[in-house]
């Protein structure tokens, strides 16, 4: 029985959605995007020959009609294509929930406003609920410019940061040791109590230390308490029918731990990957080794940094021959992504894209997997791949990625 390896590439979109106006991202292109930028500065072509062998080239070009510039790739060995998402948000659970099978058909909860983003009967909920006086922020920021502009205050004043984006989130930032990370993790796990009925996707902790504005960096800390998936996914149905869920990063988080049976955390893309080969390496037959390389996200996508995005890729890809060379002979890798978030895009929010779908095993030749209507079809595929309980949405495309 295989072992299925599947690591979510954390926003990398490679091309707006069919329904990119609706969110205001139509142009938007993550690969692409930064791949220009990291030509311009470096003056070469983006490096990424193991996802280029893949079909990252060709999944690119016909979801957006734009061929990345790349020196030529000599026969593809792996199956490619772009995959649409249904549900009705661009954000981390909705992403990952529809590849596994459930997408997110309902409306989340979000908190619109820019400014007093939380209203004030929640605030005193909160307040009330957790014992603080109060909060600082209380608007929509990018994490790490907010913890510049308040965390010395917070520090003076013991209250904690708390902000918002597009996502449905609730963020509260707070530094390691003067408000300490425990105390973080218990302000969170009771707000999620009081947001999660108003459909708030996730309330997401993100400890930070230094002494300064100038010298605060967020850690490796960040902790998401999310609500249950709204039906099983193809995780619980593995795990239902006697296999292996293991997670890698901000996986578990994401599913609320639901249908994982071993959670290894990681900080850092390199980390992450040594994570996952040390389960390639070592995990039993009949498991999916499930991984989310959320730095892509945070450290490059969010921050707008496209060349840091670029040369991330490329470190990144040099290590899927490592992945490779680990894998058994009747092992399959999937890449994907769970949303866009194009770093040359204006604000600091994800973006309406289609994602990768990408494919191997030793024995594949080249397979055009063309456009996928929702990222469910990948996790209809594994439910097929392990033989377990189909899912209510999605097309397998087991059968195409036939062992020569
Ligand atoms: O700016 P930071 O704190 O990284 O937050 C970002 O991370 C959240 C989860 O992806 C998004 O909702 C966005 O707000
Ligand atoms: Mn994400
Ligand atoms: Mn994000």
């Amino acid at each position: 029985m295989a072992r299925v390896i599947l690591m979510v590439i954390d926003s990398f979109g490679i091309g707006h959605a069919p329904d990119a106006d609706k969110f205001g991202d139509v142009g938007a292109n993550t690969f692409a995007n930064l791949s220009k930028a990291l030509e311009k500065e470096k003056g070469r072509p983006i490096h990424l020959p193991n996802f280029a062998k893949l079909g990252l080239l060709s999944a690119g070009e016909q979801a957006s009609g734009v061929r990345v510039n790349h020196e030529k790739v000599e026969n593809v060995k792996g199956a490619y294509g772009y995959a649409a998402e249904l549900s009705t948000g661009k954000d981390t659970p909705s992403g990952h929930w529809e590849m596994a099978g459930v997408p997110v058909l309902f409306d989340w909860g979000y908190f619109d406003k820019k400014e007093n983003s939380f209203p004030l009967d929640l605030i005193n909920k909160i307040n009330e609920a957790t014992g603080c006086l109060g909060m600082l922020g209380n608007c929509h920021a990018s994490g790490t410019v907010i913890i510049e502009q308040l965390g010395e205050k917070h520090i003076k004043t013991g209250l904690p940061i708390c902000y918002t984006s597009a996502d449905s989130v609730f963020q509260v930032a707070a530094h390691e040791e003067h408000f300490g990370l425990d105390n973080l993790y218990r302000y969170c796990e009771i707000v999620q109590k009081i947001v999660g009925p108003m459909n708030i996707g996730r309330v997401i902790a993100r400890p930070f230390v230094g002494d300064d504005a100038k010298s605060f960096t967020r850690t490796g800390n960040r902790r998401d308490y999310s609500i249950l998936p709204p039906a099983p996914t193809v995780l619980d149905n593995i795990q239902k029918a006697g296999g292996t869920v293991i997670s890698v990063g901000k996986i578990a988080d994401i599913f609320a731990h639901q249908g994982i049976s071993e959670n290894t955390k990681a900080t850092g893309i390199d980390a992450l990957t040594d994570a996952t080969l040390d389960h390639i390496n070592t995990a039993k037959d009949n498991t999916i080794i499930f991984t989310n390389l959320v730095n892509f996200d945070q450290d490059f996508g969010h921050r707008r940094d496209p060349v840091g995005y670029g040369l991330a890729l490329e470190a990144f890809d040099k290590r899927i021959t490592e992945i490779k060379a680990a894998m058994k002979d009747d092992d399959i890798l999937f890449f994907t992504a769970d949303h866009g978030c194009d770093p040359t895009w204006p604000g600091s929010d994800h973006t309406r894209e289609y994602v990768p779908v990408l494919a191997y095993h030793h024995h594949i030749g080249q397979v055009n997997l063309a456009e996928r209507t929702t990222f469910a079809d990948l996790g209809q595929t594994i439910a097929d791949i392990f033989n377990v309980t189909k899912l209510s949405y999605g097309t397998s495309f087991l059968d195409e990625l036939v062992f020569k």
